[in-house]
């Protein structure tokens, strides 16, 4: 069965989460309105990375987006991965990616593992520890943030215990739009599994981000791609494609994990 995507590239507004939730709920209905069976939101969608006023706009324990999503889902009859947004908990503060179900059932949630130095989330941010695995409807999945692409064992990891799908919300800049297409198409191309990646439009006080939001196939072929601008990426996929390409050329049963043990 083909599945219709839809990636909200959407601009967002810097630390100013009720602005960002009310352009999300416009977004999602319209995105729901060309029948899409999943939509995808940008990484930190609720405050962007104004990360040291986060005491005063972090989600508490993401209460509120999850009952939003919840709704949404529901009411849409869609699934949501609902990229990150900043969340504000007992012991710190994290990048958190949610994954609704079209029942309105939350169905994953996964912290950034790897913080970005370089926007000082090491600064402001603890990093999660436990991989990004969930299920829609029958397909497994998996949810990786952003610099999280550059690490292969992570990925390679969520593969390996079965994810056919992989996510990738992100707030990615412009200066290295050539290795957001890069890393993502290496990732789609050694893992054979569909990468779907949502990054944000638009520019903050610090950065410039690149847009380009993409649907890569199992054999690394991009079957959508944004521009800059903001928009509703969309893009149709046939799921049944992962287990064509992994009995094409099978990686999986001819890797040599006993030779890869420098650590
Ligand atoms: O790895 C990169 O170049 C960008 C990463 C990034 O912007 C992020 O993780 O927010």
């Amino acid at each position: 069965m083909r599945l219709q995507l839809a990636l909200i590239q959407m601009d967002i507004s810097f630390g100013n989460p009720e602005a960002n939730r009310q352009k999300v709920i416009q977004k999602i209905g319209e995105a729901a309105s060309h029948k899409a069976d999943i939509i995808v939101l940008p990484e930190l969608w609720n405050t962007g990375y104004d990360l040291s006023r986060l005491d005063e706009i972090a989600d508490p324990d993401g209460t509120e987006t999850k009952t939003l999503l919840q709704d949404l889902s529901k009411k849409h009859q869609v699934h949501i991965v609902a990229g990150s947004v900043a969340k504000k908990t007992a012991s710190g503060f994290y990048n958190t990616l949610y994954a609704f179900d079209k029942q309105g059932i939350q169905a994953g949630e996964y912290s950034k593992a790897h913080l970005f130095g370089l926007m000082e989330e090491d600064r402001y941010l603890q990093a999660g520890s436990r991989p990004g695995l969930f299920t829609l409807g029958d397909l497994p999945c998996a949810g990786v943030i952003c610099y999280d692409i550059r690490f292969p064992e992570w990925t390679r990891t969520a593969a390996l215990s079965g994810a056919e799908l992989l996510f990738v919300p992100a707030e990615w800049p412009q200066a290295r739009l050539d290795h957001w297409r890069q890393l993502l198409l290496t990732r789609a191309i050694e893992n054979q599994w569909f990468v779907i990646a949502c990054n944000r439009a638009g520019s903050d006080p610090n950065n410039v981000f690149a847009g380009h939001s993409l649907v890569s196939d199992p054999w690394g072929k991009i079957i959508a791609e944004a521009g800059s601008e903001e928009t509703i990426l969309y893009a149709e996929i046939d799921p049944e494609q992962v287990a064509e390409v992994r009995s094409r050329i099978p990686i999986f049963s001819d890797r040599r994990p006993e030779l890869y043990t420098k650590e």
